[in-house]
């Protein structure tokens, strides 16, 4: 996928205006929500629909089908909104986390995990 499909809003809040109508479903009608339901069934039912949706991501980018795809990561945010919602996490944690790694490089991260690991190892 070269084009973004459309372009990003400076400053959007959507996915802390999603978590905010997430945590409000803690303790509702299964039958009036599908959130609530999801929290009703428990942390493995949570944890498996994030599995499935992962799965589903996988597939749809096989299949080469760029709105197929964005809708599946889409499936997968939400869920893992969910998740985080459960453990009592919100997505600013994630994207401070993301914030955090800028500028960082992956390879550089890694060799850097590797040297204290071994530093770890070496002195106890
Ligand atoms: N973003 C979403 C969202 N994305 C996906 N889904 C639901 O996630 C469900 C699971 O998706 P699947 O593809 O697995 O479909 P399925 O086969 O119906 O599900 P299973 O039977 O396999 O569990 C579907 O029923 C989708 O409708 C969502 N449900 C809710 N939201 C957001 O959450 C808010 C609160 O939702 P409620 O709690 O239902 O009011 C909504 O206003 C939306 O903003």
């Amino acid at each position: 996928m070269n084009e973004p499909l459309s372009m990003p809003v400076a400053g959007d809040d959507t996915l802390a205006r999603l978590a905010d109508v997430i945590d409000s479903r803690h303790g509702g009608d299964p039958d009036k929500s599908y959130v609530a339901r999801l929290f009703h069934k428990g942390t493995d039912a949570i944890l498996k629909k994030v599995g499935e949706e992962a799965t589903e991501v996988v597939m749809a980018a096989k299949d080469g089908v760029p709105e197929r795809l964005v809708g599946e990561v889409a499936d997968l945010w939400f869920h893992s909104l969910v998740a985080l919602s459960h453990f009592g996490l919100r997505p600013e944690q994630v994207l401070a986390e993301l914030r955090r790694r800028e500028g960082l490089s992956g390879l550089e991260e890694f060799a850097l995990r590797k040297l204290r690991q071994r530093e770890n190892s070496e002195g106890g």
